[in-house]
Order: C-alpha cells, then sequence, then structure tokens
C-alpha cells in the first residue's frame, strides 16, 4: 500500500513534466513536443495546463489548510476548462479559444487542417480526474474512486485505438495526453489505495494477489486476442470489434473489483479471527497478562539471544501469600480482584522489553531481560514492597496487607529455561519458609 502511494509523487512530477514539455513546444514553436506522430493528433496548450494543474493538485492532496485550498483551487479551475470545451461543443461556440496560451499557433495549425483540439474525451478525462481529486479532498474516498476508475478506462480506449488503428476511439487525444491521462487516472486511484476496490486488489495477502492477476489477465488477454484478429482478419467491422474488446476488459476489470472486494473482507475476518485465537492462547483472561505458553516461548527467545548479547536474564518467581485464607474469608471474586490488581502492578513495575506472566492460580513469573544483579535485587525489592502497600478496593485493613513471596534465579545463556524456573522455585520455596513477603535469589552455582 505504502509502495503504491509513494508512485503518487513521481507520476505527478512526470506528468507535470510533460506539461511543461508540450508548453515549450509552442513556446519555441517546436510541434514534435506537442506533436509526438508527425500528421497526429496534438496536445492543446490547455490540456497540457490541466496536466500541470492536476500534477500540482495531486501533490497537495495530502495537505492541510493552505495545501488543501491550492488543491481545490487547481482542480476546480480544470473542471472549470473542461467544462467550457462541454459548452463550446454543445453550442457549437468557441469561448475556449479566448483562454487558450499560443491561441494564433493554435488557429494556424487547425486553418492547415492539423488537429489542435481539446478532444472530448481529454476534456471528460481531466474532468473526471479533476472531480476525482476534488471529491477526495472532500473526503468522499468511495465516490472518487468510482470517477478516477472512469478517468482511467478513457486513455486505455484511446490506446486500444492506437493500437487496433481505429481513429475514432482517440479522436483528438493524442498518445502524450492518452499517457499522461493514465498516470494521472492511476495516481488518483492510488490516492484512495486504503478503501473500497483498489484497497483489495493492492492486498498483500491471497485475494489481492489473485485479484492483480485477473486484472492484469482480464486486459491484456482480449486485448491482444483482439489486436491479433484485427490484424489477421482485416475486418471491416474494426469499429464494433474494437467496442466489444474494450467492454469486455472493463467487465473483466469490474468483475474482479467486486470480487476482490468480497474476498477482502472475508480475508480480514479471517485474519482478524487468527489475531484473536492466537491472542487468547497467549493470554490469561483474567488478568490479560501472558500466560505459561506465552511466558516460555518468550523465555526461550531471549535466552537464544542472550547467547549472542553476553548479558544476564532474570527469572522472577512470585506467589501471593496465603492466597487460599483470601479467598476463604473474602470470597473468590475478592480473590479475583486482588490477583487483577496485582498483575497491574506488576505490570507497572517493569520496563516493556521485559515480560509479566501469570503461570497459575496465584503464581506469577517475570522476565527481566539485560538486567544485573543489582537491577534484580532492586526491582524484585520495590515489587514486593508495592504490593504489600497496594489497596484494593473492598479489601479492609482488618484482614492484613496482601503480601508476596518471590524467587529469583539468574541465566547468563549457559542452561536451560526449565533449570532456571526450577532453581527460582527453590528460591520462592525458601522465601516461604523463611516467613513469607520476602525476596530470596538462587544459589549462583546451582545449575551452571
Ligand atoms: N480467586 C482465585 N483463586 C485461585 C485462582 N487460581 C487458584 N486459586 C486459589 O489459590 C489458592 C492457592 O492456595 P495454596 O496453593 O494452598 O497456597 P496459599 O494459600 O497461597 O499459601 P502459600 O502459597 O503457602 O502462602 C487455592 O485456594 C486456589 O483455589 C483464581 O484464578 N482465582
Amino acid at each position: 500500500m505504502k509502495f503504491a502511494q509513494a508512485l503518487i509523487r513521481p507520476l505527478s512530477a512526470v506528468c507535470i513534466l510533460f506539461g511543461l514539455t508540450v508548453i515549450a513546444g509552442y513556446f519555441g514553436s517546436v510541434e514534435a513536443l506537442y506533436r509526438p506522430v508527425t500528421g497526429g493528433p496534438a496536445t492543446n496548450p490547455l490540456t497540457a495546463i490541466c496536466m500541470i494543474f492536476i500534477g500540482f493538485s495531486l501533490r497537495a492532496s495530502r495537505g492541510k489548510g493552505r495545501e488543501l485550498w491550492l488543491q481545490r483551487a487547481l482542480v476546480s479551475l480544470v473542471i472549470i476548462i473542461t467544462s467550457l470545451r462541454f459548452f463550446d461543443m454543445l453550442l457549437d461556440s468557441d469561448v475556449l479559444a479566448l483562454f487558450t496560451p499560443f491561441q494564433q499557433q493554435v488557429a494556424l495549425d487547425l486553418q492547415l487542417g492539423k488537429s489542435n483540439h481539446m478532444g472530448v474525451n481529454s476534456a471528460i478525462m481531466f474532468f473526471c480526474i479533476a472531480l476525482s481529486l476534488l471529491l477526495y479532498g472532500f473526503q468522499r474516498v468511495t465516490a472518487s474512486q468510482f470517477i478516477a476508475f472512469i478517468a482511467l478506462a478513457i486513455p486505455t480506449i484511446s490506446f486500444t485505438g492506437y493500437a487496433y488503428g481505429i481513429d475514432q476511439f482517440y479522436g483528438q487525444m493524442s498518445m502524450l495526453t492518452a499517457s499522461t491521462g493514465f498516470a494521472l487516472a492511476v495516481a488518483a486511484l492510488l490516492m484512495t489505495a486504503n478503501s473500497g476496490a483498489v484497497k483489495a486488489i493492492l492486498s498483500p495477502y491471497i485475494g489481492g494477489k489473485i485479484a492483480r492477476l485477473q486484472t492484469m489477465a482480464g486486459y491484456a488477454v482480449p486485448t491482444l486476442l483482439g489486436y491479433l484478429l484485427i490484424k489477421s482478419l482485416n475486418s471491416n467491422e474494426g469499429d464494433l470489434f474494437g467496442i466489444f474488446v474494450v467492454t469486455i476488459c472493463w467487465f473483466i476489470i469490474l468483475m474482479v473489483s467486486m470480487s476482490a472486494i468480497f474476498q477482502e473482507k472475508i480475508d480480514h475476518e479471517r485474519r482478524r479471527g487468527e489475531f484473536l485465537l492466537t491472542q487468547a492462547a497467549m493470554n490469561d483472561q483474567l488478568t490479560g497478562l501472558a500466560n505459561r505458553r506465552k511466558f516460555i516461548e518468550f523465555g526461550q527467545e531471549e535466552l537464544k539471544r542472550l547467547q549472542s548479547t553476553k548479558s544476564l536474564l532474570w527469572l522472577l518467581l512470585l506467589d501471593v501469600d496465603h492466597f487460599k485464607k483470601i479467598n476463604d474469608t473474602s470470597g473468590h471474586a475478592m480473590g479475583d480482584k486482588i490477583l487483577v490488581a496485582l498483575g497491574k502492578t506488576l505490570h507497572n513495575s517493569v520496563r516493556t522489553v521485559d515480560l509479566v506472566s501469570r503461570i497459575g492460580g496465584e503464581e506469577f513469573a517475570l522476565v527481566l531481560v539485560d538486567t544485573s544483579r543489582q537491577g534484580a535485587e532492586r526491582i524484585a525489592e520495590d515489587i514486593r514492597a508495592s504490593i504489600a502497600r497496594l489497596s484494593v478496593a473492598g479489601w479492609t485493613d482488618i484482614h492484613g496487607p496482601i503480601t508476596v513471596s518471590i524467587g529469583c534465579a539468574a541465566n547468563d545463556g549457559s542452561h536451560t529455561l526449565e533449570s532456571s524456573l526450577n532453581l527460582a522455585d527453590e528460591a520462592l520455596y525458601q522465601a516461604k519458609q523463611n516467613g513469607r513477603n520476602r525476596v530470596c535469589f538462587a544459589d549462583a552455582n546451582k545449575g551452571q
């Protein structure tokens, strides 16, 4: 998606450059710059201005404040210019000539019988691109995308015309205008890459891959077959045949886009379901902390990492003192409430790189990564003290403070997670034996 959107700036830059090249052609009277195919259609100066305006408005489309107003102003001007072209066509007037730069040169070309009008197809194409960008600026993304698709269809019809030799298909649209319009319509579509059919087609998942393949094949195969047939049959019905091919191509693209949207919706639900299942499999429902499974996975990953960092990992095993009494005197619901409060305290006591997990009923395990012995001592003691001060709504002083015993063991990467867990468990047992509400450290030489 990001890659697709990164294309917008270079595409718009190329189009601005094309527009400026055409203007330079009129300015320096270099016909080849505005009429790439000798005797073919020229790019009218106003058409070149539309290219430049749309190119700049694409660059401003994601802006805010003044930039957004500039974008709206530029696309509105293009809408006005192209609308005047429709006006001239309907009333058989020539209002547009009043605003056309290099009008003398344009008039001379026309006198000499050379084509140099802004083609109606070009006007429709730029009108649609400008409208699409205007709608995008007003956050009408679906409508913007729909109009951009229509805009994209117009140069593809011209390309088919050039390929099949059907001049009605490109009319007064030069190859340069068709290519620029195509690039601008693609850029306008990419602006809406986060929604609808474009999102579905660009999706990195399987649905997107299939849709991209189908879109390309759906366009390339009928176009190529049509080309081969029209050349080999030398058909007089070329126009009808061309219309048939273009219609088939766009019908296929429409079908592919629609099925891609549904496919992406279903795939999105599946990915969400998978995410929720993984979450459920890795997290403890009551406290929201990691569960035993996640603890083992995380611990083993960190131990692997230790082999290259040569630092120390600490395992803190924490058990609530006389938790059975808490349940028996105040009820299971209060017991649960205390477990949740403990989970929060533990979570807030460590860094984001560490892991806090609930590995049993009233037993928690902490993994402290890249930590010295002094660091582990300080954290364990802070945790013990802050839990002894913990106040839980509904838990009264007559019951005494909630306390925990903590057993700690270090691992430098030279022994297994299981052996560290056993050492921490022995230290925890020691803490319980020594009167609870205390921190004990495993013998550093054991298990190494
Ligand atoms: N409320 C609640 N209680 C739980 C949960 N899981 C385990 N328990 C209870 O935790 C208590 C653990 O008791 P014991 O293992 O005897 O240990 P203790 O009472 O904490 O005593 P010491 O560990 O020796 O200090 C049992 O009564 C379990 O029913 C839970 O999710 N919620």
